[in-house]
């Protein structure tokens, strides 16, 4: 099929070169010229594994992008992969895909057949209905359920498998607001769901598929803020957390998965997205109480490191080595990263901070140009005061000699990753 997907990020990208990759034809359209150049170019936009081979192989055959959202004429289905941030208020911000949608409808004005428009993004409920359809409507001139048709096909990959989290998923879920929008929502998937060996596919309405996205990563949120509330308490009786939490994690109605404890949840979407469907609860009239207790403890573990440190040492004037600024292992991403109330609370105190990250360390020093960053683990660690462990990247496990460069060995591990031995003054938030 000939298949258009309107924004070139981490999902759009992703989905594009996967697309390619079962067979289909497509195209990314996006406003940022230097992306469109660089997967024109065989290159991918953004780090992701596996994501570079497949735009090599597939770009200037099945896989093109431009700026021009007149490609989407020649095409049968448009994803919309648009950012959704969060409004001050954690509201959700449609402004984008508002935007997205005025430019796609326009582009469709002059196409004459039936031509399917599917919310990829993550939209609160009834967003693609009554906000993103109207608009294309307007602006196409086309008739909903006659030459246009809508859907909502939720996204569930991470960053950092990204691609293989596309190839393989648990779940493929098909909103669409007539049978002819599913069938074409059908046609795209069918070559997907075959390699990955037909997985459950969910077909359902366009308002369920919405919320179907927030229900998932409200879920996984509340999980973790879930363990910590339970290894919290576990630290405060002196109880291994880790052996408690591994332990109902056997039950299957539990599930290991999702119950790392420690600083918290960060990243480009549980705490958004979280936010977003708090928010539009409550504008419907509904108090959502397990979800905003999630938040809260999600906010309080950074606060609880912080204090764990201060029992150790006085931040004011020291030299604290923070491991760790990307949001988790596996990417550069800093966005809503744990790390970042962590080092303002530390500037706030008066210590001098040195960062440390194995591929976050530019985007993190683009919003701190003014604290020290080092290239290694062990440079960070070199004369420090204390050291906090933010993300859990592997390479710290393995941390060892390094600790005994420290002026004075204290680490308050917020991963519980490092190996606690004799010599280091060791503290697990959890
Ligand atoms: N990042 C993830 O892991 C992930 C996973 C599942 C779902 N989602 C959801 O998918 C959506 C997209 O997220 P993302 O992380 O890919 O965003 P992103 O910020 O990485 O990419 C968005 C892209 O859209 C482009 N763009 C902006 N305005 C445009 C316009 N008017 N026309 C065309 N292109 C435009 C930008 O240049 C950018 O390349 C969000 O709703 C997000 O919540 C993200
Ligand atoms: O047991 C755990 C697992 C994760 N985390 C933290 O939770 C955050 C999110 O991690 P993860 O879910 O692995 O990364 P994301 O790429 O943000 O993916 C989430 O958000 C995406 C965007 O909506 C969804 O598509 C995915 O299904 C969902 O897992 C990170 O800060 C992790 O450190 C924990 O603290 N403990």
């Amino acid at each position: 099929m000939e298949i258009s997907i309107v924004g070139s990020g981490y999902v759009g990208t992703t989905i594009a070169a996967c697309f390619a990759e079962v067979g289909h034809d497509v195209v990314n359209v996006d406003i940022d010229e230097e992306i469109v150049e660089t997967i024109n170019d065989g290159r991918a936009p953004i780090h992701e594994p596996g994501l570079d081979e497949l735009v090599v192989e597939h770009a200037g055959d099945r896989l093109r992008a431009t700026t021009d959202y007149g490609a989407v004429r020649d095409t049968d289905a448009t994803f919309l992969a648009l950012p959704t941030p969060s409004e001050a208020d954690g509201h959700i911000d449609l402004s984008i895909m508002e935007a997205g949608a005025r430019s796609l409808g326009a582009a469709l004005a002059e196409k004459d057949d039936y031509h399917v428009v599917v919310t990829k993004s993550t939209v609160v409920p009834t967003t693609t209905e009554e906000v993103i359809a109207p608009i294309l409507a307007e602006e196409s001139g086309k008739v909903l359920g006659q030459d246009l048709g809508i859907g909502m096909n939720p996204e569930f990959l991470r960053e950092g498998s990204a691609v293989s989290d596309f190839l393989d998923p648990d779940k493929i879920v098909l909103g669409a607001e007539s049978d002819r929008a599913k069938a074409t929502l059908r046609g795209v998937f069918e070559p997907l769901a075959e390699r990955a060996g037909e997985p459950p596919i969910v077909e359902t309405g366009v308002a369920e598929a919405e919320m179907i996205k927030y229900a998932n990563n409200g879920f996984l949120a509340a999980k973790i803020s879930l363990a910590n509330d339970l290894a919290n308490i576990c630290k405060e009786y002196g109880i291994d957390s880790e052996e408690v939490l591994e332990a109902i994690g056997l039950d299957h109605r539990i599930g290991a998965a999702f119950l790392g404890a420690g600083v918290g949840w960060g990243g480009s979407c549980f705490p958004k997205d979280v936010a977003a469907i708090i928010a539009a609860a409550r504008d419907v009239g509904y108090e959502p109480a397990m979800l905003q207790a999630a938040v809260e403890v999600n906010d309080r573990q950074p606060v609880r490191l912080l204090e764990l440190l201060r029992g150790h040492v006085d931040p004011d004037g020291a030299r604290v080595a923070v491991l760790g600024l990307a949001f988790k292992p596996g990417t550069d991403d800093i966005r809503n990263s744990r790390a970042l109330p962590l080092v303002d609370a530390l500037v706030d105190a008066g210590a001098d901070v040195v960062g440390y990250d194995p591929v976050a360390t530019e985007n993190f020093r683009e919003r701190y140009p003014d604290i020290d960053y080092a290239e290694t683990a062990e440079a960070a660690l070199d004369d420090a005061d204390a050291a906090l462990v933010v993300t859990d990247w592997p390479e710290f496990a393995d941390l060892d000699e390094a600790f005994d460069a420290m002026a004075t060995p204290i680490v308050v591990d917020g991963r519980r990753i490092v190996t606690r031995r004799e010599g280091i003054v060791y503290e697990s938030l959890v």
